[in-house]
């Protein structure tokens, strides 16, 4: 999908600020630092819109971003960074948890992991927890420009393995340097949301 209009509809900390437009939505969840951020500006081709910054931990709001009046992307804060406070942290998982179990427009799921690494015991919770709910989900496994081609097909083996990965659920090696493994994210996106759009 060419995108052409992009924008941040809200930041928001509680339930009643989330867009009443009723388009289909789609979460982006990962670890902090996984690359997110950078995954959200290369699908829509912009170089800042979603911040990316050597920070970890600083999205700490469920970003929602309207993308062509078709659907939302709702970036949720990074899990797994030990520097939040015992209590926020809770604060934000009673946020998500509420956001994944029932907001109705929410089609799927994004989890991004990281290519170079055995899936985290938060990235195997993460999953589980999506499963629990029947949430369809695509695996990203990003930074893949760090590893070498040959080392691809061990990649996908690691990852599905560490992840136990649905027979449903799909995976997609994916590089926000390159754009390596975009249109393969986006074909995803548009089944899961069932909106159109030209390559
Ligand atoms: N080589 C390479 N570096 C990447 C890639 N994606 C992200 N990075 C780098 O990884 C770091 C973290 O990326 P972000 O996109 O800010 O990560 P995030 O998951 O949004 O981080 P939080 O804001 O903490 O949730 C940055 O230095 C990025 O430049 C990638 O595909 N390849």
């Amino acid at each position: 999908m060419k995108v052409n209009q992009v924008s941040l509809t809200i930041s928001a900390v509680a339930e009643s600020q989330y867009p009443a437009t009723g388009y289909p939505e789609v979460a982006f969840v990962g670890r902090s630092n996984v690359g997110k951020s950078s995954l959200l500006n290369r699908l829509i081709d912009r170089k800042s819109l979603a911040r990316t910054s050597s920070v970890p931990g600083k999205t700490q709001t469920l970003n929602f971003y309207n993308v062509e009046e078709e659907l939302y992307f709702v970036d949720v804060p990074g899990y797994g960074y030990a520097k939040v406070s015992k209590s926020d942290r809770a604060k934000f998982a009673a946020m998500i948890e509420a956001y994944l179990t029932s907001r109705k427009q929410l089609r799927g799921v994004v989890q991004l992991v990281d290519a170079r690494h055995e899936p985290s015991a938060d990235d195997v919770s993460m999953y589980q927890y999506l499963k629990y709910f029947h949430l369809p989900v695509l695996v990203v496994a990003t930074k893949i420009d760090k590893t070498s081609r040959a080392k691809q097909n061990a990649v996908i083996k690691m990852v599905k393995k560490g992840l136990d990965l649905n027979q449903t659920d799909h995976l997609v090696l994916f590089s926000a340097t390159t754009g390596e493994g975009k249109d393969a994210v986006w074909q995803w996106l548009e089944a899961t949301a069932e909106i159109g759009g030209e390559k």
